[in-house]
């Protein structure tokens, strides 16, 4: 499968056309909705939450419920787009009329792709750059991560995402029993997050760096379950399934770390508290007694659960601002802001759940078929049996 995104912050609409996935499988607007409620969602979002609802329409490749194999055309529209048809339209407008709808944007904020993507690009309005590297494009791609959850359920694979630090608070002990359990929990939290007394204490470290006119990041966790031995591959470098998930979760907006299993940890301790013991039994086949690679050997899936950790970092966009330059001036400014979430790690959980299972459900296909859900499940089943008795 493949999909592309189109759209910026302030137009009309975010789009995304996913092609590649298998007929047969079914698929309803509101599989998509649940995904997209639950990203604009978590403590510590700014205003423009309130004015967006998204909702999908779903334009082609599904006809009664059901794919045809088709292309899939998906469209989320922004609320906000009335408040922008002028300053965002498509058609030229003049450059007197242009002064008066808005000030171009000359003032790079830090932290943001607003310089780099002005001089790369050559915009002196430096608005052609903030509306497309804005986060809102995220939107599309966790409507596309909600059709990639769909066809994943169909073969019981779970995916299941949660916070597990935010602005220096950790969470204690978390334990879960399985996906669906972390993620019932997780959705009982404002922060999404398993431990009820750090939750409280995220949410303070929230109001505080808020009040503070400042912002705070932090790590989020994605586990995936029930997924079949062997996908991705060891034969060459862009076969590697843990790669590709690293670079999925690192292309989300404002994440700087990735990492699988216990990760980093790995420098600190012998390799016999990081290897993971293999034992067979009848029914379940080849397992491990612990799960220290979070579910990956040679750039595949070993059939434990997949567990990746990501880092964002806090919200460039300060009230308390940070120095720039100018770019027509060359003089120093301090920027002014209007809104902005003061910390969106608990959605950006959501979307890092929707990149990772993309990237799973395109492994699965590639490894099982893509033209009809019942031949790959065919295909699937079997696999599993076949590892099970290997
Ligand atoms: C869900 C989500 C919401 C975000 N909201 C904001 C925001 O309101 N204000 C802001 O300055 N940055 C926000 N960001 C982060 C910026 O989009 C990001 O830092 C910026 O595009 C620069 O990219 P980089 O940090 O990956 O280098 C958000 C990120 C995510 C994932
Ligand atoms: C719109 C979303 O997030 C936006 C991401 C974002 C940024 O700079 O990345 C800046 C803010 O946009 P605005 O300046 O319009 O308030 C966030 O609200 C969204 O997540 O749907």
């Amino acid at each position: 499968m493949r999909y592309l995104t189109a759209g910026e912050s302030h137009g009309p609409q975010l789009t995304t056309i996913i092609e590649g996935v298998p007929a047969q499988l079914e698929l309803l607007a509101e599989d998509v909705n649940k995904d997209l409620a639950r990203r604009q969602g978590g403590y510590g979002r700014g205003r423009r939450m309130q004015i967006e609802k998204d909702q999908v329409q779903i334009l082609s490749g599904v006809r009664h419920g059901k794919t045809t194999g088709a292309p899939i055309a998906l469209v989320v529209e922004n609320k906000d787009w009335t408040h922008w048809t002028k300053i965002m339209g498509a058609e030229p407008i003049g450059e007197e009329a242009e002064k008066e709808v808005k000030r171009k944007l000359t003032r790079p904020r830090p932290g943001h792709a607003d310089l780099n993507g002005a001089i790369k690009y050559g915009h002196r309005d430096m608005r052609n750059v903030l509306e497309r590297s804005s986060a809102r494009e995220t939107t599309v791609r966790v409507a596309a991560g909600a059709v990639a959850k769909k066809i994943l359920a169909s073969f019981g694979i779970k995916v299941g995402g949660h916070v597990l630090e935010i602005g220096g608070v950790k969470a204690e002990h978390v334990t879960y029993e399985s996906v669906e359990d972390l993620q019932t929990r997780s959705e009982a939290s404002q922060v999404r997050c398993l431990d009820e007394e750090a939750s409280v204490k995220m949410m303070e470290a929230i109001d505080a760096a808020k009040k503070d006119g400042d912002s705070i990041g932090g790590i989020v966790e994605v586990v995936v379950e029930n997924v079949p031995i062997g996908l991705g591959s060891y034969v060459h470098y862009d076969r590697k399934l843990d790669a590709k998930l690293a670079a999925a979760v690192m292309s989300i907006n404002a994440f700087k770390g990735v990492e699988i299993g216990i990760g980093f940890e790995a420098a600190h301790v012998p390799g016999s508290q990081v290897h993971d013991e293999i034992i067979w039994d009848e029914q379940k086949g080849y397992t491990r007694k612990t799960n220290r690679l979070g579910g990956f050997e040679g750039g595949m899936t070993t059939g434990m659960p997949i567990v990746v950790r990501g880092v964002m970092k806090p919200i460039p966009t300060l009230y308390k601002p940070l120095q720039s330059v100018d770019i027509d001036t060359k003089e120093p400014f301090e920027a002014s802001i209007e809104r902005s979430d003061s910390c969106a790690v608990p959605a950006a959980s959501v979307v890092a759940e929707s990149v990772v299972a993309w990237e799973i459900a395109n492994a699965l296909l590639e490894a099982f078929g893509h033209d009809q859900m019942e031949t790959i499940q065919e295909n699937v089943e079997r696999h599993q049996s076949k590892a099970r008795e290997f």
